[in-house]
């Protein structure tokens, strides 16, 4: 479908004059994903201290991973405290914190733990203590009542606010300069496409084709540019999205499995808390698993979701080894006929290669277990990170068989740019968008709404 087609059909569902309130959006509800800082997944920074403890963790964390997964059982041992934070850093300035990651976290106690992942049941929200308050999920409303679906597209509106705002005033800025398409036009919107993060290769590709495209149209009003713009992008986004699947992918019979992973500060946990309230709302039986035992806190995180959500945890003890975790909770859930199985994972280990050995041992787990699992690996990514969660994605993909994307805090973006950038270059489909903090800020992701979103109000049809 073309562009004009999304903007007619929008235009005959909705009366014009409501068009602000109404981008029409597939009702999945919602759940949600978020936060913080974007990571930066590199070696840079590194001291050659550095570099020499890592390579030491590296090799003791193959030795782990390879003795665990011959035998894999609940009780393993394991190197669990950090070695060196150089590679995988998480900040949104890849310089910052590789060099605070500088001075190496020490030691490692090279600890033998048992693990005896332990299962909690759910509690209800209301017996939930007060001391969540600061971890737990800044929602405040109840997980039981979904919203309706009028709520849901203000929501999706709402969200999308600045998106729209910040890609359409830098459009607009560009056209009022408009005088005529020479070489100059073409400079200044690469440059503000590359502004608003659609990455230098969509905005390369846009401004080659919109050469060709301007002449045939014979576009020469401000009005023309635009649309013809904003047409050669919507079409270069459905021709890089060709084959994509936008659902996620559920198990024929038995447990789906789904694995999320990404930096620290993507909003793993938000996201899975919010997919759980989900999923729970539609009458499924939901466990989680708390596979991040490498973060202080993040257990505890995952946990004060879980009792929000009224949903089963299986966890570890700190700096347990995650891929037991991950094991018990498979027992657990093909055992008790869960429906689905949520597993949280680290967003940072000693180095970037301890952390993809370590998604690895786990996926390895997941498919003895259940040979087609983990049905969906998402890879979480923070909006508002740019470009640096588009490379992030880039190191991710090339180590795990990344499914898909859940783009969190878009709402937190001028530069709603960044979806034509994961489609362009990665080719994943982004599945679900983290719109908010609450509970209920997590939709599925509708390629065609996203884009009339972005544009309403710039494009004029007939
Ligand atoms: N505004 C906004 N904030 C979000 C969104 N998703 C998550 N957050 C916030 O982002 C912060 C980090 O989220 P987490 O879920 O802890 O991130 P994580 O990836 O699990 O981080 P680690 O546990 O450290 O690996 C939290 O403060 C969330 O509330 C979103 O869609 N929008």
């Amino acid at each position: 479908m073309g562009l004009f087609d999304i903007f007619r059909r929008h235009k005959k569902e909705t009366p014009a004059s409501d068009h602000a309130a109404s981008t029409s959006l597939t009702t999945a509800a919602s759940a949600s994903a978020s936060t913080t800082v974007a990571a930066s997944l590199s070696t840079s920074g590194s001291t050659s201290q550095q570099a020499s403890v890592a390579s030491a963790s590296t090799e003791r964390s193959s030795s782990v991973s390879q003795s665990a997964s011959s035998s894999l059982s609940t009780s393993v041992s394991q190197a669990a405290a950090p070695l060196s934070q150089s590679s995988l850093s998480a900040s949104t300035s890849g310089l910052a914190s590789a060099s605070s990651a500088a001075s190496l976290s020490t030691v490692a106690a090279h600890q033998s733990t048992t693990l005896a992942a332990s299962v909690s049941p759910a509690v209800p929200s209301s017996e939930l203590p007060d001391e969540t308050a600061g971890q737990a999920p800044s929602g405040e409303e109840s997980t039981t009542t979904a919203p309706s679906e009028d709520q849901q597209e203000k929501k999706y509106d709402r969200g999308l606010e600045k998106s729209r705002t910040g890609f359409g005033a830098r459009l607009n800025r560009f056209l009022a300069n408009f005088r005529h398409v020479d070489e100059d036009f073409f400079d200044d919107l690469e440059d503000m496409l590359i502004e608003s993060d659609v990455g230098y290769d969509m905005a390369m590709k846009l401004s080659d084709s919109l050469r060709e495209e301007v002449k045939l149209e014979n576009a020469k009003s401000k009005q023309e540019v635009s649309n013809v713009i904003i047409e050669k992008m919507v079409d270069l986004y459905e021709e890089a999205g060709q084959g994509e699947n936008p659902d996620l992918r559920m198990a024929a019979e038995g447990p789906t499995v789904i694995m999320f992973v990404g930096v620290n500060g993507a909003g793993k946990t938000t996201t899975i808390g919010k997919m759980a309230a989900l999923f729970k709302r539609q009458g499924k039986k939901v466990l989680l698993a708390a596979a991040d035992t490498f973060r202080a806190g993040a257990t505890e995180q995952l946990d004060v979701w879980a009792q929000r959500d009224g949903v089963d945890i299986v966890t570890g003890p700190e700096n347990g080894d995650p891929a037991a975790v991950v094991f018990d909770a498979v027992q657990k859930a093909k055992r008790e006929d869960y429906d689905v199985l949520f597993v949280d994972t680290a967003g940072r280990l000693q180095n970037k290669v301890n952390l993809m050995n370590e998604l690895a041992k786990m996926k390895r787990i997941l498919t003895r277990e259940i040979p087609d699992a983990p049905h969906e690996v998402l890879l979480v990514l923070d909006a508002t990170t740019g470009q640096n969660a588009l490379n992030q994605a880039k190191l991710f993909k090339q180590s795990t068989d990344v499914t898909g994307i859940v783009l969190t805090k878009l709402d937190g973006t001028a530069r709603g740019g960044i979806v034509f950038a994961i489609r362009n270059e990665l080719h994943l489909p982004v599945k679900y968008v983290g719109l908010g903090e609450k509970v209920d800020d997590l939709q599925k992701f509708n390629a065609s709404d996203f884009v009339y979103g972005l544009f309403k109000g710039l494009v004029e049809v007939d």
